[in-house]
């Protein structure tokens, strides 16, 4: 049986860059299931904290990040979504098969599988296309399944539906719950409390740097601990 890369356990992390913190001391246990949404006013340090979690950040001495199994294997079992995800000047088929492609799939199998994925996310007519070409929405629903396609155990999405319309954004969260229906752990950061009264089954809110609470969705949004959750909820500047 393979074992599961998570829960993940992290231990007094801190991110410093030039003598200043940006984050931390986090002190979490990312279980092995879950829809965590975090959510923190501008510069909280939401992005850093993926980074962290994702293995792209480096932890200050002291602290420790620990999957159940060697990071490097677990890295290899985790995907990213960013806000404005790079596509690569390939079609949109190859952008997705690429993963694979890397990880020595052959090319003709990688293609049908992810031309199996673009079926999924709606964009078999768009496969031939040269990615770079597409709409903000679907370049963000080729960015998902581009990251789904080696099966991540942990999905982490930063800010994945900033630039998108309504419309596309409601796809997306479709193709995202369908993910996590599938046993994709996902860890996202947003800044629309619509979106995450919507998904979250569990809210991270952070300011700056720390996570201040970590709480099921319907509590935080119910009854927050913090008289800074407080008043982000409440639409307040929060300082
Ligand atoms: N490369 C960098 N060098 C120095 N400081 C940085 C760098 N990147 C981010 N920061 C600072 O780190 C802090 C956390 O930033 P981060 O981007 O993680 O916050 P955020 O919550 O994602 O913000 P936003 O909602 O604006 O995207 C901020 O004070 C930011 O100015």
């Amino acid at each position: 049986m393979v074992t599961s890369i998570l829960p993940l356990d992290v231990k007094n992390a801190v991110v410093r860059r030039r003598g200043k913190t940006l984050l931390g001391p986090v002190t979490t246990t990312v279980s092995d299931s879950g829809l965590s949404i975090v959510m923190g006013p501008n510069g909280a340090g939401k992005t850093t904290l993926l980074r962290l979690l994702h293995g792209m950040e480096r932890v200050s001495r002291g602290g420790s990040l620990r999957w159940q199994i060697p990071e490097e294997e677990a890295r290899a079992r985790q995907a990213f979504v960013f806000q404005a995800p790079i596509m690569m000047r390939r079609t949109a088929l190859d952008n997705v098969a690429y993963p694979l492609m890397t990880h020595g799939v052959s090319k003709k199998e990688a293609r049908q599988r992810a031309g199996a994925w673009l079926e999924r996310v709606g964009l078999t007519d768009s496969a031939q296309k040269q990615a770079t070409v597409l709409s903000g929405g679907e370049r963000q629903k080729l960015a998902l399944a581009r990251a789904l396609i080696r099966k991540p155990e942990i999905l982490f999405l930063d800010e994945p539906c900033a630039n998108l319309d309504g419309r596309a954004t409601r796809e997306f969260e479709t193709l995202l719950m369908q993910a996590f229906k599938d046993g994709t752990r996902v860890v996202m950061s947003t800044h629309d409390i619509g979106q995450a009264r919507r998904l979250a089954e569990d809210v991270w809110f952070i300011h700056h740097g720390l996570i201040l609470e970590q709480t099921p969705a319907a509590e935080f949004f119910a009854s927050p601990k913090t008289s800074e959750a407080r008043a982000f909820i409440n639409g307040d500047i929060v300082e």
